[in-house]
């Protein structure tokens, strides 16, 4: 476990695990979830859906990350479901990581972090996933929302999909790619404040030194992608595994719509990572 001092971000996402055990949620409201618990695919069926998984798992649950693009699949109506699960989930003690993966050059960075980071936002989280490929540098109005807020940014190093490679392998002068991405986030939080987390997919070796991070580290890949909690020990040997946060979204959810069934499912997948971890 981690014992360097901490503040901000990395305060509340350390006492969120502390208290809850390490698992990311997500809720991804794929069109053949909604059909499988017997709901329209429409913004009303997205509706229900997001109330369920917000009774079932915010009291529960560590981290809940909704998926934007199921919710935005539906356009407006979508986005105001997304703003009512993000309030529901925080009211209920979770912290919600929003996974929007937004990158672009700073000027519009800025406003993608006043949507997602700031107070006055309706689809204010507590963190958001961004794409570092316009350079981590473009990524500064984003860390300086997140850092003034006590929020966190989630930055793409190594993804759990398999044409990540191409990129995230590529060599950055000496290093590769993603470890560029992961000694840059680093070097934000020498503060303590865990501001700068990273994305890392619990699906195969990263090669990545992650040993210097002192931030959050989302690993999804978990159940569909076909990753264990097995496998974590081994895929983050190096790494302080207090700051990792495997992510399961459709394992869990298939358990749904039932209220207890879902919970059940989310509280076997956090054990198992627990017990894999301790
Ligand atoms: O940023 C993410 O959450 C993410 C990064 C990554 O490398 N791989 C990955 O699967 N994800 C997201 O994690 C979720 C995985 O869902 P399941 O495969 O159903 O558990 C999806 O919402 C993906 O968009």
């Amino acid at each position: 476990m981690t014992t360097a001092s901490t503040s901000g971000f990395a305060t509340r996402y350390l006492d969120a695990v502390g208290e809850r055990g390490r698992l990311c949620a997500g809720i991804d409201p794929h069109a053949e979830l909604l059909e499988q618990w017997g709901l329209p695919v429409s913004a009303d069926g997205l509706s229900r859906f997001g109330d369920i998984c917000v009774e079932a798992l915010a009291p529960v649950v560590a981290v809940i990350k909704p998926q934007v693009a199921f919710f935005e699949v539906f356009g407006a109506a979508g986005f105001g479901v997304l703003e009512r699960v993000i309030r529901g989930c925080q009211s209920a003690g979770a912290l919600v990581l929003a996974d929007a993966k937004r990158g672009d050059i700073g000027s519009t960075m800025a406003a993608y972090a006043t949507a997602w980071l700031d107070d006055r936002s309706a689809l204010c989280a507590d963190a958001v996933t961004v794409s570092p490929y316009l350079g981590v540098g473009s990524l500064a109005p984003a860390v300086d929302a997140a850092r003034a807020g006590e929020r966190g940014l989630f930055v793409l190093a190594r993804t759990s999909n398999p044409e990540g490679a191409s990129v995230q392998l590529a060599d950055a002068g000496g290093r590769t790619v993603g470890q560029s991405v992961v000694d840059d986030a680093a070097a934000e939080n020498v503060d303590g404040t865990g501001t700068v987390g990273l994305v890392v997919g619990a699906t195969r070796a990263h090669g990545l030194d992650l040993g210097a991070l002192r931030g959050p580290i989302l690993a999804p890949g978990l159940g569909a992608q076909g990753a264990t909690a097995g496998d974590l020990p081994e895929v983050f040997d190096g790494a302080d595994t207090a700051w990792v946060l495997p992510a399961s979204s459709r394992a869990v959810l298939r358990a749904g719509p039932d209220v207890g069934a879902l919970r059940a499912s989310a509280e076997q997948a956090r054990d198992d990572v627990e017990s894999a971890l301790r």
